[in-house]
């Protein structure tokens, strides 16, 4: 069992390194077809989008904010905030930390290629083991100091990417854990009733996180390629930046894929697998991919955030009576990520409880898990 985030994933085979912004013509590599992805490419002409939240006090009263935040994680799994408190000038700076290191020529990438063991570094995004076609992009995966890859990529001037990546993490690290107090708030959870994520003096206990840097190159035929295959993130939530550039849909049942437009200086937080099962199932994760376009060269930064090492997540007691019995067993972060690396998207169901008809009273002592 692994007891890290970076011993979870493990890749079924190692893959060639196309250096995709050299490619004129859509390799067969890379061309997708309805049977490679469970969910239509189709858009859905649904104008409606995930809803923006502004965070500033001032705007719009707590409980606002509150009601808001339920009603979009119960609906969509995700929403938009504004006035999140990181600054114009943050977010130009990862984005310019970004450019660089994808422009970098591949030979020069590669020598922070992630190693067929781990989980940070260079390649293609993790789940692109489980799928038969190649996905247009590729990715950066960082868990706390960047500094030994940055010294590989720029032996003599890494210091200002690392001040650059260690910053934003910072930053990220304070308003993931706002944003998980909101989320939590909007359920009536208060900070007493989950300790695992408090510390002695009441302040909110670091969580573990990566650092996900995503490139989507301009690309020949966009109508044919993935950028990044339809996924729920295997966290409590993530704070996603997406620079100027479309690309990010979620999926909502009855709907089809919406289109999250990008609003400069907005951030876009999803709902993961384990505020699912924290929620017991009330907010589920959102289902989201990222397509690509002909023109434009697009970059998302993702900041996947999940509880501390060794904590157990459960659904939250104070949720639960005997009309609704605990849904889904007890995790680890790293325990779930090596079950998502092996079931993907069957990984919820694979951790959820049968639950019999009769109730809470018998599920408490029936742990079965039922996979698929
Ligand atoms: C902490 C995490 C969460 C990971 C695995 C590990 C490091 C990188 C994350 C991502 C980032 C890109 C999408 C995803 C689906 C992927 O392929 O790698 C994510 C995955 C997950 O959310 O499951
Ligand atoms: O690029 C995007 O918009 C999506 C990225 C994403 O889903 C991820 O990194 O988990
Ligand atoms: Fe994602």
């Amino acid at each position: 069992m692994p007891t890290r985030i970076s011993d979870s994933f493990r890749p079924h085979h190692s893959q060639k390194h196309f250096d995709l912004n050299s490619i004129k013509e859509l390799p067969e590599s890379h061309a997708w077809t309805s049977s490679n992805d469970h969910y239509t490419q189709e858009n859905s002409c649904n104008f409606e989008s995930i809803p923006v939240i502004d965070l500033d006090n001032n705007n719009n009263n707590n409980n606002n904010i509150l009601d808001h935040i339920g009603h979009a994680c119960k609906k969509w799994g995700a929403f938009q905030i504004i006035n999140h408190s990181i600054s114009e000038r943050l977010l130009q700076d990862i984005d310019v930390a970004g450019k660089t290191l994808f422009s970098l020529p591949m030979q020069q990438k590669l020598k922070a290629a992630r190693s067929p063991d781990g989980v940070t570094g260079y390649g293609a995004a993790q789940i692109s083991s489980l799928f038969s076609k190649l996905m247009w992009s590729e990715g950066f995966t960082i868990v706390g100091s960047p500094i030994e890859h940055a010294r590989q990529l720029w032996p003599k001037d890494y210091k200002k990417f690392c001040e650059v990546i260690e910053e934003y993490e910072k930053e990220m690290e304070k308003l993931a854990g706002r944003l998980m107090w909101l989320i939590l708030g909007s359920l009536g959870i208060t900070k007493d009733e989950v300790k695992w994520a408090v510390g002695p003096k009441g302040e909110t206990k670091e969580g573990c996180a990566a650092l996900q840097l995503n490139s989507y190159p301009a690309c020949p035929d966009p109508g044919r390629a993935m950028g990044l295959a339809a996924h729920t993130d295997s966290t409590i939530l993530t704070i996603l930046h997406q620079n100027n550039t479309s690309g990010l849909q979620v999926y909502q049942e009855g709907n089809g894929w919406v289109t999250v437009p990008p609003i400069p200086g907005a951030l876009v937080v999803n709902v993961g697998d384990l505020l699912h099962i924290l929620s017991n199932g009330s907010y589920p994760s959102v289902l989201h991919r990222a397509v690509v376009n002909r023109t434009r060269h697009r970059l998302s930064v993702a900041y996947l955030y999940g509880p501390p090492t060794g904590v157990r997540v459960s659904p939250l007691s104070k949720l639960l009576d005997h009309r609704h019995p605990p849904l889904y067993r007890a995790v680890t972060w790293s325990e779930y990520l090596g079950t998502k690396a092996k079931y993907f998207d069957k990984a919820l169901s694979s951790v959820r409880l049968c639950v019999p008809l009769s109730g809470f009273a018998d599920a408490k002592d029936h742990n079965g898990v039922q996979v698929g």
